[in-house]
């Protein structure tokens, strides 16, 4: 395999070596599974593992290789090896971790593209929309909108449905596909480039599966197993998440993604939501929340019908997430350092004592 052709380029290298270290091969991460990694390298496929180092010396999930991170490995028999290094990430997909805590997680990284994937039947939602518009502007990652299962429904709906979305999704691409009657499918794929990844992103059914399938021109989802190996007495089954299409081009799938929680993404919002953010300059309070304030012009352009209602509220939402995301993780970090201190304090007792 050429790595050019999954997305290499020489800025990875030159940005960390000269030239590369004796024993040492770049390789790009397919899979994760409980801290081991399929990684491809122009010599093949791996499965590997982390330095004890690295495991040692990692702060955060954000320290261990994610699916689409370019990576300096070792490779030994049995198509076994070890993961030294990350190469510096140009760009990372990330949304807060399930549940409550403040923690961010990776979705995959040096991505080009995103694919926001949403079928037209019942599931159809825009707000969904905005919420991973928001995660792609906050890292610089370029979104297609992505319509499926337009053989659902007659053209007048899927003509009401498109401007429902382009009403309140500005300067983005909107393309319309039928994974069973192929419609569309040309349009998105004259957008997958040679040596670019693209990452689909979209509530379980959409359609991500059956894209990549049709996109990939096979069968691969799902039945692509990786096959177990016997490495350390270990067992592992690993869906690979990233894909290298035949005539170029990497795609990165991410199965069964229940929920996108907002983390600190101050960027990501401000383009998703631009009218809203340019208007609130007008607010005659520097802190105006746009909820209930006198002279909110965000407020005056909801009541004119210059914002979009629903998309109002939409921002009201995310923006609440973001900041809640922002203060626990403050909270985190206090606790950390008084964690810190503690264990500072306490070496100091103990050579006091001794
Ligand atoms: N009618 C119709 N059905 C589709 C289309 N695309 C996918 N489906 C069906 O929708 C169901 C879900 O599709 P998947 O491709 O598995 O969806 P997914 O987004 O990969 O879902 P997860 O794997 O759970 O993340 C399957 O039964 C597909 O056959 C489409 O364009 N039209
Ligand atoms: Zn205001």
């Amino acid at each position: 395999m050429n790595l050019a052709d999954i997305g290499y380029t020489v800025f990875l290298e030159k940005s960390e070596f000269q030239s590369l270290p004796e024993g040492l091969q770049t390789g790009r991460v397919a899979a994760e599974h409980k801290e081991r990694y399929i990684v491809l390298t122009s010599e093949g496929e791996y499965e590997a593992e982390i330095t004890g180092n690295m495991r040692f010396s990692a702060e955060s999930r954000m320290d261990f290789p994610a699916v689409g991170d370019w990576v300096l490995l070792t490779a030994y028999a049995n198509d076994f090896a070890v993961i030294h290094k990350i190469l510096p990430r140009y760009s990372i997909l990330e949304r807060k971790a399930a549940g409550n805590s403040s923690e961010a997680q990776i979705i995959a990284t040096n991505v080009d593209y995103a694919f926001l994937i949403q079928s037209v039947d019942r599931d159809f939602n825009v707000n969904r929309i905005e919420r991973y518009l928001t995660l792609c502007y906050s890292s610089g990652i370029s979104p297609v909108v992505v319509l499926t299962k337009i053989d659902l429904i007659d053209a007048a709906t899927l003509a009401s449905i498109k401007c429902s979305v382009e009403k309140r999704i500005i300067n983005v691409p909107v393309v319309t596909v039928s994974n069973i009657t192929k419609e569309g499918l040309n349009d998105l794929e004259k957008l997958i480039e040679k040596g670019k990844t693209c990452c689909l992103l979209g509530s379980s059914g959409a359609g991500k599966s059956t894209l990549i399938n049709n996109l990939a021109g096979k069968d691969i989802m799902r039945t692509d197993v990786v096959s177990e190996s016997t490495n350390k007495g270990r067992h592992v089954t690993t869906h690979r998440e990233l894909i290298v299409l035949d005539k170029g081009g990497v795609l990165i799938d991410n199965p069964g993604m229940r929920e996108v929680g907002i983390t600190d993404m101050s960027t990501g919002l401000e383009k998703t939501f631009e009218l809203i953010y340019e208007l609130s300059t007008d607010c005659k309070f520097k802190d105006c929340t746009h909820t209930n304030e006198p002279g909110c012009a965000v407020l005056k352009a909801v009541g004119s019908g210059q914002i979009d209602k629903a998309l109002y509220k939409n921002f009201l939402k995310l923006e609440k997430e973001k900041n809640y995301y922002e203060m626990s993780a403050l909270e985190k970090r206090q606790k950390d350092k008084n964690f810190g201190k503690m264990i500072k304090n306490f070496k100091k007792e103990i050579k006091k004592k001794k």
